[in-house]
């Protein structure tokens, strides 16, 4: 057991209020900067803005607000046409304002102040024909007349509720801290596990699985989590069945007669637990907008059973009798009847609460399973119920102030999180703001006489330091956790079955202290012996393959990579390409492919925007089914084969972010049969 050093709770949550404060202000600058600067035009075709809307309906979502479905202005529609909206990359769960449309020389002239025009609203539904945006102020009037724009806004939305869950944090009173919350602030040790979890004396020991198929390290790691009495992390290396791990975990809680609530910091990442949950007739509840969540989940989603269950019909009433008065709105034109329709409404709005709030509680409170997104898990709806586990997928992807929004909006007694540090945290955009650059540029000078500079770059590196002192917003909960209490509370589940043991060698060796298995079903599989035709040749028979650019004329190059990207043109600064790498990315695909290798089972992955460009533009014509990615944006995923471009080759030995050692072994943690890595061994091999 490492020495502690406990955390002062109050310094540690106005350290986090504070870089909270400088991510929201970086994501709001890039945001502004880009929107007062370019002409509606320009911000659609960046795909951060739909124009020539009409309102096509209004009616009333969960919790009484106002749904605005839109469509494409018919006077922009060519006749015999469909009415598609055109491409754009606005998604469910944006913020946006909807404006009026500036016309003609306003276009130019008028010096958009976007957040104070308009209404807001969060986007709802994504649809060809049509958007729909629940608005955030009831009372909130619709523009109307003219065409109308939706422009996409920055999200601050998950920042307050970190921000509350900080403040709340922060005031809390000495007398008030749980023993949970002094084991997670290093303030207390777990409580010692009772006894050999394997000794046959230990009623665990005779624990009755529900999937025979556990392999040895998940079920231990269930075991310690079911004895832990506070907090007890799971450690999942890629392909090594977390989730699965996690399905058997609840399960055996509920056993217990244990309620639980079980979070993940996105609604996929959730939804994944609800959907692999449903077939053991789990009584389970998920809360969280239905337009975010999977269609096959819906069933279990609040949204429907607040509409199907015996209970709901009182609310269904109301909801049509506030339907039809949003409808006759559209119809008045006199501004007084208007008037009167709108407070009719507000009534019917605040009757209609109160009886959404019983049904709806009472349909929470009967549920022994709760899954809701970290963020979700602090709405009204959980506050003050408790819990005797929180248990968070995908830990190492939420930043730490998103973990304590379940803990502290509801009561708690015990912690489960699974993760894996050793892969990459969540992207944190204050590390490319002004001040976190000048801040690295600082680090860097320094680097040359310690290692702390790789410690500042990489934003995230658990240390085993006091949390305050090295505190960064990048570094997750359960870093912090392995550094306060070290590895005796976890349990590293070590049967991996994705990858060929080829290719999960080196980040075995390198990052798992060699410990990864590969499971016998995947040890030894080829793209040779995919179950479609594919040759025996030198490619399909090799689990593994460097192509090194070393010595040739492979240099990098810099570029300018702005606005005009699409749904993620939000990016600004530079980014390297390398030309001649992309041609050998090729000419593997292109060898692949001729071998019989299907384009939709080969990824190509690289962590340079620029060089993605380049190589989408070679690919995907020839090979439409090729999925090309970043590296940050594969994480998580699988195929079968998977060509790694590393881009950099300079004479100085440059890596940049490559340097990170989680996003190398993400990228090379991907396929299941066969992994190419093109790249310069003089440069990266440092
Ligand atoms: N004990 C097991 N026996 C056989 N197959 C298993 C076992 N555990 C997990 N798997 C398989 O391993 C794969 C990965 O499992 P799962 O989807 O649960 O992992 P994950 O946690 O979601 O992903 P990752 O491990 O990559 O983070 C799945 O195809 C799953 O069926």
């Amino acid at each position: 057991m490492p020495d502690l050093h406990p955390t002062d709770i109050p310094t540690f949550a106005a350290t986090q209020l504070t870089l909270l404060d400088a991510e929201l202000q970086a994501e709001l600058s890039e945001t502004n900067a880009l929107l007062s600067s370019h002409t509606p035009t320009a911000l659609a075709r960046a795909g951060l803005a739909i124009l020539n809307l009409n309102v096509s309906s209004l009616r009333t979502g969960l919790g009484g607000k106002t749904v605005v479905e839109l469509c494409l202005d018919p006077a922009v529609v060519t006749k015999g046409e469909k009415a598609d909206i055109p491409e754009h990359g606005i998604r469910t769960g944006d913020i946006v304002a909807l404006q009026d449309q500036p016309t003609g020389s306003a276009k130019k002239t008028e010096k958009r102040d976007l957040a104070k025009k308009g209404v807001e609203g969060v986007v709802l539904r994504v649809k060809r024909e049509n958007v729909e945006i629940v608005l955030d102020k009831e009372d909130a009037e619709v523009p109307g007349g003219g065409k109308l724009w939706v422009v996409k806004l920055a999200n601050d939305i998950t920042y307050k509720r970190m921000n509350q869950t900080m403040g709340r944090l922060q005031k809390f009173q000495e007398q008030e801290y749980t023993p949970f919350m002094r084991v997670l602030f290093g303030q207390a040790s777990p409580t010692p596990l009772p006894s050999d979890l394997n000794d046959p004396s230990n009623p665990l020991h005779k624990l009755e699985w529900n999937d025979p198929s556990l392999n040895d390290s998940q079920k231990e790691a269930i075991k310690f989590a079911l004895s832990s009495r506070e907090v007890a992390l799971i450690h999942g290396p890629p392909g090594t069945g977390k989730t699965h791990t996690l399905i058997e975990l609840i399960l055996q809680l509920l056993k217990q007669n244990l309620r639980l609530l079980v979070c993940g910091p996105s609604n996929i990442s959730v939804d994944n637990i609800v959907e692999r949950l449903a077939p053991h007739k789990v009584p389970m509840i998920r809360l969280g907008h239905p337009a975010r969540l999977l269609p096959s989940v819906l069933n279990h989603s609040l949204d429907v059973l607040t509409r199907t269950s015996d209970a709901a019909a009182l609310v269904q009433d109301i909801r049509k009798e506030m339907d039809d008065k949003q409808a006759s709105i559209r119809k008045t034109r006199n501004a007084r009847e208007r008037r009167q329709v709108y407070t009719e409404l507000k009534e019917l709005r605040n009757e209609y609460r109160v009886r959404e709030k019983s049904c709806v509680e009472n349909l929470v409170r009967g549920s022994k399973v709760v899954l809701a997104t970290l963020h979700g898990a602090g709405g009204f709806h959980l506050k003050g119920q408790e819990f005797d586990v929180v248990i968070v997928d995908e830990a190492s992807q939420a930043l730490e102030a998103q973990c304590w929004v379940p803990l502290l909006w509801v009561k708690a007694s015990k912690l489960v999180l699974a993760g894996d540090h050793l892969q990459l945290p969540p992207t944190i955009k204050s590390l490319n703001s002004k001040e976190a650059k000048a801040a690295k540029k600082d680090a860097k000078k320094k680097d040359k006489n310690s290692n702390l500079g790789e410690q500042a770059r990489n934003n995230a590196q658990p240390s085993g330091k006091p949390a305050a002192e090295s505190q960064t917003l990048g570094t997750t909960l359960f870093d912090r956790l392995l550094g306060l209490h070290g590895p005796s509370i976890k349990r590293m589940l070590t049967t991996q079955y994705r990858m060929h043991e080829t290719i999960m060698r080196f980040p075995s060796d390198e990052l798992y202290d060699s410990k990864l298995i590969a499971a016998d079903s995947v040890k030894d599989r080829l793209l040779k012996d995919l179950p479609y035709d594919v040759a025996d040749t030198e490619d399909t028979r090799e689990p593994l393959v460097f192509w090194d650019t070393q010595g040739g004329d492979f240099l990098e190059k810099t570029e300018d990579d702005a606005i005009g990207k699409g749904s993620k043109g939000m990016s600004l600064g530079d980014s390297k390409s390398n030309e001649a790498e992309a041609q050998l990315v090729r000419s593997h695909v292109r060898n692949l492919i001729d071998a019989g290798v299907h384009a939709e089972d080969i990824a190509v992955v690289t962590p340079y925007n620029a060089q993605l460009a380049m190589l989408s533009q070679m690919l995907k014509e020839a090979y439409p089914g090729i999925e090309l990615g970043s590296v940050d944006g594969f994480q998580g995923r699988e195929k079968e084969a998977v060509v790694v471009s590393l881009v950099r080759s300079n004479a100085e030995h440059e890596v940049g972010f490559l340097g990170e050692k989680r996003r190398l072994n993400v990228a090379m943690t991907r396929p299941r049969r066969h992994l190419c890595v093109v790249g310069d061994s003089d440069t990266v091999g440092r």
